[in-house]
């Protein structure tokens, strides 16, 4: 059922979407190594959410392929091998957080003690018998990420996992990521937040639809001459090919993320 064990977790070719009458991507070729760490960095709109949508199969696309762990995105056989954290929790408010995990993890059929081990992994096992509804919006994006770690998904696709998390808070959550990563699971992150970037193997910089770069940090530094991700960033945005006026997404100074 699974492709090559030493093939790309993700593999794109020549993705084109178009949603709501606009082209989103016009046509992106990407490759995410196994059990690493990638970070999707780029301003409002341009198109993060969508590819994140195309790599879990939720996203109508117009032509290119998208193979995840070597199946056409959104196979039936990856349903169990992906988890997909959406920036709207996904959980139910009337349930507990534990009412919630048992429910998710009898649907994906996930090993007894799941509930509780993934419970512990995002720190919430003070709240298990709270409704999820009373929670703060960030443990309630963090019950959303334990039903997304149920049955030791192969590949993470999480959107904005971080946002509306303090600082301490993110900080444990990229541990996690990081540690997921060294026991074999693939990251896909999408973030604004540029100080993120750091904890990355690799980043994908994206306008209008667009990868401007994908690179390990370091070496996107030390392209650009810049002392931040930031600065690298708008560094590349300003010697890029332009976009057409008004695209989506496109970059000014004080959209940077
Ligand atoms: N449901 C939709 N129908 C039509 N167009 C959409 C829809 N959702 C998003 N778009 C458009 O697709 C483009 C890319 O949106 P997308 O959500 O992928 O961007 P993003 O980079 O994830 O943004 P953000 O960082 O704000 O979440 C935007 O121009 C947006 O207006």
């Amino acid at each position: 059922m699974a492709g090559p064990a030493g093939g790309p977790a993700i593999s794109i070719d020549a993705l084109v979407v178009r949603r709501g009458g606009s082209t989103v991507l016009p046509g992106l070729d990407l490759e995410v190594e196994r059990g690493s760490v990638t970070g999707l960095l780029g301003p409002s709109g341009c198109g993060k959410t969508t590819l994140l949508r195309s790599v879990v199969g939720v996203q109508r696309t117009t032509a290119g392929t998208v193979t995840v762990l070597g199946l056409p995105a959104g196979a039936p056989g990856l349903r169990n091998r992906v988890g997909y954290v959406t920036q709207a929790p996904s959980v139910y408010g009337d349930l507990t957080v534990a009412e919630n995990l048992d429910h998710f993890a009898a649907i994906l059929g996930a090993p007894p003690g799941d509930p509780a081990r993934v419970t512990a992994q995002v720190g919430l096992d003070a709240h298990r018998r709270t409704p999820v509804a009373r929670l703060s919006g960030g443990q309630r994006a963090r019950v959303s990420l334990a039903a997304a770690l149920l049955g030791h998904p192969e590949l993470l696709v999480l959107d904005e996992p971080t946002v509306g998390l303090d600082p301490v808070l993110r900080q444990e959550l990229w541990r996690l990521f990081r540690e997921l990563a060294a026991a074999g699971t693939t990251l896909l992150v999408s973030s604004h937040v540029m100080d993120e970037a750091t904890r990355c193997d690799r980043l994908l910089l994206m306008r209008d639809g667009r990868l401007l770069a994908h690179d390990t940090p370091a070496a996107l530094l030390a392209a650009t001459g810049a002392a931040d991700v930031e600065t690298a960033f708008l560094t590349l945005v300003r010697t890029a090919p332009d976009a057409p006026p008004g695209a989506a997404g496109t970059v000014a100074p004080e959209d940077a993320p």
